[in-house]
């Protein structure tokens, strides 16, 4: 299966099903954030579900452990691969989100922790108090979420191959900030190539504009599958 997970960020489920209707299923599983899910709801997790894609419902939860833990047992009822909270929110929030979907019986998405968002250096960092390497604070956030007992963590593929080390290979690795060489980095920071990303143990790329923005999303995306072969 493919490493892709394309990010859907439109204003409208139109939009973003006249998207998923160009791609195919075998080639990328798909994100849904906060745009999306706001706008089209539940709603749009059932039509890209009934076209076959696996979906990341990417809402970065951040919130007290009972708040948090019971709007990941809403999103795993779902039927979404993946869901994610922030690491930030500590590990009683996180340990209670991995306990209420050990409660549940039926399958469960992958939860996942958001470490330091790929759009932050290290003076955005310095301006929310934090005067330290964005790696530092990846590595100490991705330890703390290893330990909380989930599936793994979004981070820059900057990161990743320190990270791998750290955490050994099954803990999952998803980076978002991914760019190839011709494409616009725009609100994005800590960015690698679709390639490097893979080559240093990424086991998720999430690419959203260089696809969606692209005159043919559909052959950017082959693009990038090309360039990983
Ligand atoms: O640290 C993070 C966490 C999440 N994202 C999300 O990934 C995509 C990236 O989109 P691009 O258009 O490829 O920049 C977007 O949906 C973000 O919300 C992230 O970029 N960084």
């Amino acid at each position: 299966m493919s490493p892709i997970l394309v990010a859907l960020d439109y204003p409208d489920s139109a939009a973003a099903l006249a998207l998923a209707d160009r791609l195919d299923p075998s080639q990328c599983r798909l994100k849904v954030g906060k745009e999306l899910f706001t706008c089209a709801g539940p709603a749009v997790l059932e039509a890209l579900h009934k076209r076959g894609f696996e979906v990341f419902l990417d809402l970065k939860f951040h919130d007290i452990p009972n708040t948090a833990s019971k709007a990941v047992k809403a999103a795993a009822e779902l039927g979404v691969w993946m869901v994610n909270v922030h690491a930030s929110g500590g590990r009683r929030m996180m340990e209670a989100c991995r306990g209420v979907l050990e409660q549940r019986t039926g399958p469960n998405p992958l939860l996942i922790a958001v470490t330091v968002l790929t759009s932050m250096e290290r003076s955005d960092l310095a301006e929310i108090g934090l005067d330290l390497d964005p790696l530092d604070q990846v590595r100490r956030l991705a330890q703390l979420t290893h330990d909380s007992g989930l599936d793994g963590v979004v981070c820059s593929a900057q990161e990743v191959s320190l990270l791998r080390e750290q955490l050994g290979s099954a803990f999952s690795l998803v980076t978002p900030g991914i760019r190839p060489l011709d494409s616009d980095k725009g609100d994005q920071r800590r960015i690698v190539t679709p390639p490097q990303a893979m080559a240093m143990g990424s086991s998720y790329l999430v690419i959203g504009r260089p696809i969606t923005q692209a005159p043919d999303p559909a052959r950017a995306l082959q693009a990038i599958i090309d360039s990983l072969a």
